[in-house]
């Protein structure tokens, strides 16, 4: 195996190891893919201004993420069905991600129940909730999670439907037979499997389970199932960010769901400083989508974003060589950021202001 030396390197080793289809359900994006390409650019096209002359001897991108300390400002987004990569799935990347001191985001979607999760967990986790159309099962996720000692939820709200994910349906892809939907087995719903020549299964599976009617309204109810916080992810626009805080929201989290959902949907990293300059300091703003360098950190957190969330990467990690894959990425992309913050004069998170960012691209900023 060449070595990977880069998060890209091991997308393209986990393409080699995966098969066809569960490599398209990972890394395709919906329609044309205009938006999966877009977020990756976004980051690309800024430019930084790095300092000169600072001592950069000791660096410390340590910080503190709803009251918790973690190494540097990174967690790990949900993702579903990490078995596709791996027969360990879910429990080998909250290994690999909290033995490092981060934070991993578990999927309603996930392929080990959240308990086994918690149960192989070393750290921090939290909880990324779907509303489903049954609130019952809904209710119960909440009560589960908090039971298993997760410390706050993502609430995801940019699936009213599922996007269009054309690779899917070229691809028929299924799920498994020894890969199950774990959370929902107990409400017989551990199983995605049909689809046709129109629809892929994932479509139908969601078609019949979620709830495309959510509103404001079911941030209210969801946050008087729990004490708990609840960030709301999937935030594009700089009013919806301002409303949620209106309606308790305790984060944000600016996603386009890496691409899945609208496509010719905004690049996350194009409306950060929108949602930044909405958010006003209240609660965290985190970021996915598209994050891939170690040097995406310093662009977000000098926009205004508190931490980003790293997404397929991760799956990429865990393809290659299970814990020991996602361990890898974890370190070579921490290389990566205090790489950055030595060569921009930042010896910690709290010297990364707006003036790192080259003034051909305040366009960003207005
Ligand atoms: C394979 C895969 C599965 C995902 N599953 C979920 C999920 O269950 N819940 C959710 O809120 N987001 C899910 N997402 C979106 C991620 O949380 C995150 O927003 C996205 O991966 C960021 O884009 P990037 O991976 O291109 O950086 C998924 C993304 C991928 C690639
Ligand atoms: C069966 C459909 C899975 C949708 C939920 C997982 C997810 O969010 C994704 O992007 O995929």
């Amino acid at each position: 195996m060449r070595v990977c030396v880069n998060l890209a390197d091991y997308e393209q080793a986990a393409k080699l190891r995966m098969t066809k289809s569960a490599f398209g359900y990972y890394a395709a994006g919906a329609g044309d893919e205009l938006t999966l390409r877009a977020n990756v650019e976004a980051f690309q096209r800024l430019r930084l201004r790095p300092r000169m002359l600072v001592d950069v001897t000791q660096r410390d991108p340590s910080t503190t993420l709803l009251g918790h300390r973690v190494p540097m400002p990174v967690t790990v987004a949900p993702m579903g069905f990490h078995r596709l990569a791996h027969p360990e799935g879910e429990l080998a990347t909250v290994r690999a991600v909290t033995g490092q001191g981060l934070i991993f985001v578990a999927s309603t979607m996930a392929t080990s129940t959240l308990e086994a999760i918690a149960a192989a967990a070393t750290g921090r986790l939290w909880f990324q909730l779907y509303c489903f159309r049954d609130r019952e099962i809904t209710r119960s996720l909440i009560r589960r999670a908090e039971a298993a000692g997760y410390s706050a939820f993502q609430l995801t709200v940019d699936v009213p439907v599922l996007g269009r994910r054309e690779a899917d349906i070229r691809n028929n892809f299924q799920l498994p037979e020894d890969c199950r939907v774990a959370n929902l087995e107990p409400y017989g719903l551990g199983s995605i499997r049909g689809g046709s020549d129109r629809e892929s299964s994932a479509q139908e599976y969601t078609d019949r389970l979620f709830d495309a009617s959510l509103t404001w309204e079911t941030v209210d109810w969801i946050r008087s199932q729990t004490r708990l916080p609840v960030m709301l992810k999937g935030i594009l626009r700089g009013d919806d960010a301002a409303r949620g805080i209106d309606h308790g929201a305790t984060g944000i989290v600016v996603s386009n769901h890496g691409g899945r959902q609208l496509d010719s949907g905004v690049s996350t990293f194009e409306v950060l400083p929108e949602i930044v300059q909405a958010v006003r300091g209240r609660v965290p703003v985190l970021i996915d989508s598209g994050v891939r360098r170690g040097v995406d950190v310093v662009k977000a957190l000098a926009v205004g974003a508190s931490a980003v969330q790293l997404g397929r990467p991760v799956l990429w990690g865990l393809a290659v060589d299970g814990q020991a894959g996602v361990e890898r990425v974890l370190s070579l992309f921490r290389m990566e950021l205090d790489n950055a913050l030595a060569l921009c004069g930042c010896p910690n998170l709290a010297a990364i202001g707006p003036d790192l960012i080259a003034r051909r691209f305040a366009e960003f900023l207005s």
